[in-house]
């Protein structure tokens, strides 16, 4: 296939670029390179990087026709739970916006076929975890609204103009790629995994954000998903849609949670340093809980996370920062 990626010179863009070359698609990337980096598509000599804005649609129409796009992967957007809260419009403006634009320019070429980045955010505060594709869409920041709005968008741009997507809501992405320099680069790094990595690199404490949470150590529990499990899943997302039209939902995660000192003691074994903490208030628009029912991934888009145990995705993203400690 002839595959236009958005955000594709991001952290889990690149990881899917990855994924795509590998199964010989075209691939070619569309970037404002604002988070993303253009080195992360250094390894792949085939790929097309487009230095442009999805918020550009003539612009996007005349890539999408040019190139001649069989499907789009849109990862382009602004993801920061944190800054959400402080700058909602932002979100708005990007995400919403940008999504907006990109869907016209589809329409324009002709391109009726998307696999779209939402989020565990859409949820909110669940009422119970596991949590299914069925339950409650109530976010508790801006990001999550956007992405929210953008899954009712695909939904009436199905009804009405016939595109048909997926929407990935991916739990907590982490890991790195374990044989091409592909990791995660983002300044400021607000990600756990990371950050506690960079911690262990530098000597410096780790912030726990909230130790008062209704869960079993008191600190906020996630679902981590190893980035390349993830970019699997959007291949065979892509595959699936030809002979599924609709709009879809799918959970992507390891369906298992760790808490935030669960992972800090996961590093501490895989970098074998005594990582120092500070334990500070809670994180503004945090959930305590999030973690995924993966039944529905599984079972209708044959999807199987490898990479996804704790420790696995703690050393291949320790391989990384070790050898790029200043990022790319
Ligand atoms: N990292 C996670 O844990 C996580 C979890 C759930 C969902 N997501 C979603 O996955 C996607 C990718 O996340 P990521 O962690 O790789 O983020 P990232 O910041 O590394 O990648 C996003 C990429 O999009 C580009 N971009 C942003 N706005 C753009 C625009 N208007 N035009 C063109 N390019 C633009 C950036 O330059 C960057 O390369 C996002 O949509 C995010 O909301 C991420
Ligand atoms: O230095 C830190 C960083 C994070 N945390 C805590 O660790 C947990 C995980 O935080 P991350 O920032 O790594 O990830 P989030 O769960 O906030 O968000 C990520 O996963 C969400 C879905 O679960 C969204 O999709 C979002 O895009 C993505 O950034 C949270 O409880 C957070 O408060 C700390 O205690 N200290």
């Amino acid at each position: 296939m002839r595959i236009l990626v958005t955000g594709g010179a991001g952290y889990i863009g690149s990881h899917t670029v990855s994924v795509l070359v590998d199964h010989g698609h075209d691939v070619t990337v569309v970037d404002n390179l604002t988070t993303g980096h253009r080195e992360s598509l250094a390894p792949f000599a085939g790929v097309r990087l487009v230095t442009a804005d999805i918020r550009d649609s003539e612009r996007m129409t005349a890539v999408l026709r040019q190139q001649d796009i069989d499907a789009v992967i849109h990862f382009a957007a602004l993801s920061l739970v944190g800054h959400s809260m402080t700058d909602p419009l932002a979100y708005y403006h990007n995400n919403v916006g940008g999504t907006e634009r990109l869907l016209s320019a589809m329409k324009d070429a002709g391109v009726s076929r998307l696999v779209f980045s939402s989020t565990a955010a859409v949820y909110g505060e669940p009422m119970s975890v596991p949590i299914a594709e069925d339950a409650p869409t109530r976010p508790t920041n801006p990001y999550g609204e956007t992405k929210r709005v953008i899954e009712n968008m695909l939904a009436w741009a199905y009804q009405a103009h016939r595109l048909t997507s997926v929407s990935l809501r991916y739990f907590n992405a982490a890991g790195a790629h374990p044989n091409l320099p592909l990791g995660e680069d983002h300044h400021p790094e607000t990600h756990l995994i990371p950050r506690v990595l960079q911690a262990a690199l530098r000597n410096e404490p780790v912030p726990v954000y909230g130790t008062d949470y209704p869960t079993p150590d008191g600190t906020a529990v996630r679902d981590y998903i190893h980035v390349l499990d993830l970019a699997e899943a959007h291949r065979l997302a892509l595959e699936w849609l030809e002979h599924h039209p609709g709009a879809h939902a799918f959970n992507l995660g390891n369906g298992q949670g760790f808490s935030v000192r669960q992972v800090i003691d996961a590093a501490r074994l895989v970098t074998q340093q005594d990582i120092p903490v500070t334990y500070g208030p809670r994180r503004a628009g945090d959930p305590a809980q999030l973690v995924a029912s993966v039944e529905r991934a599984q079972q209708w888009l044959g999807w199987t996370p490898r990479l996804s145990d704790l420790t696995t995705i703690v050393q291949t993203a320790w391989d990384w920062h070790r050898r790029h400690p200043w990022g790319y």
